[in-house]
């Protein structure tokens, strides 16, 4: 565990990538994300938890300048000073897929795929390019690299793909890298092997990272900071430890409770009653209310704004009166 002195730190202030009232919209009019802000801080682990629906895969794309077809997005995305996010990926900012498979070219060898990603982004000679494809097989631990590079993906188990994947990513040293669920086609061996392999390489490179990941097992080994997210807004925002310790919100403190491993021996496992609300359902004022035990009046008319509240962001009307 780290000292109570270290976790006490306050944050850095200078913020890599700034997010700001971030809002993401379909055709339809609704909004799955709605008016998130946040800040990724140099070289800190983010993970982004909350059940399925909640918008964290839609915020991760928006970082990487990949909304879906037909989505719009409003507020601002700023990293260093640039907005153009769609051409600092690759350089500055990397994904690592979830999907290792289709997010890899099937027709090209994989080391001529780092190679290209290589030349993408600083015109080196093609033989410095392919050393530097081979050294990166080799740091993510991918055995007889040189014969490994002239492979296919399909020739690569699911394991080892998923570690070339993050190769690729890390290959021009981003400042942030953002993974959506990077190991959710693994079994449960593969997934810690990956994500350890992906702690590595993100240190090696000093970037920042931004997980999306439901295992909140993960986000406790490898997070510096959790930022809770329930449809499509912020819950929760805090060291990441004591988000998952001592939680403030009742929709984190629910979340938690779910799963197995809080359970009390011999009682039945506690769940989180009912389900979240699609964007298009929303109900009035906060969009938890239908599910919390604490909801009063004020909770089903006025949705809360974030406020700091013991070194978090909490938005919970409950919280506010405390
Ligand atoms: N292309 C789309 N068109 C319409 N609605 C969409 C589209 N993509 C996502 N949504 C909706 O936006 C909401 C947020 O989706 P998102 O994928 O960001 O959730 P998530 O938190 O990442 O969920 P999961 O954990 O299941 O991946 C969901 O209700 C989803 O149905």
């Amino acid at each position: 565990m780290k000292p109570e002195a270290a976790r006490e730190a306050p944050l850095p202030p200078e913020a890599l990538l700034s997010v700001r009232d971030l809002r993401i919209a379909f055709a339809d009019g609704t909004e799955a994300v709605r008016g998130l802000s946040f800040d990724v801080h140099p070289g800190e682990v983010l993970a982004i938890v909350g059940e399925s629906g909640a918008g964290k895969s839609l915020t991760a794309r928006a970082l990487l300048g990949m909304l879906p077809r037909g989505a719009t997005r409003s507020g601002s995305i700023e990293l260093q000073g640039t907005t153009d996010l769609a051409a600092a990926r690759g350089r500055r900012i990397a994904l690592v897929p979830q999907d290792a498979l289709s997010a890899l070219s099937p027709v090209h060898p994989v080391g001529d795929q780092l190679a290209a990603a290589v030349r993408s982004v600083s015109r080196v000679p093609r033989k410095e390019a392919r050393a530097r494809a081979v050294a990166a097989l080799e740091r993510v631990g991918i055995p007889d690299a040189v014969r490994k590079a002239r492979a296919y993906p399909h020739e690569y188990s699911g394991g080892m793909r998923q570690r070339a994947v993050i190769a690729m990513a890390t290959i021009n040293e981003p400042d942030v890298l953002v993974a959506d669920e990077p190991t959710t086609a693994l079994d449960e061996e593969r997934r810690d092997q990956v994500l350890k392999v992906l702690a590595e390489q993100r240190e090696a490179v000093g970037a920042a990272l931004l997980l999306v990941t439901h295992d909140l097992d993960a986000v406790r080994r490898h997070a510096d900071r959790a930022l809770v997210m329930y449809a499509g807004r912020l819950t929760e925002l805090g060291p990441a430890e004591r988000v998952l310790t001592r939680p403030l919100a009742p929709y984190t403190a629910g979340l938690l409770a779910s799963l197995p491993q809080n359970a009390t021996p011999g009682r039945r496992l506690p769940t989180l009653p009912g389900t979240p609300p699609t964007p298009d359902g929303l109900p009035p004022g906060c969009a938890f209310a239908p599910r919390c035990t604490l909801a009063t009046g004020r909770c089903r008319h006025e949705e809360p704004e974030p406020r700091e509240l013991d070194g978090r962001l909490i938005a919970c009307h409950h919280r506010e009166e405390a």
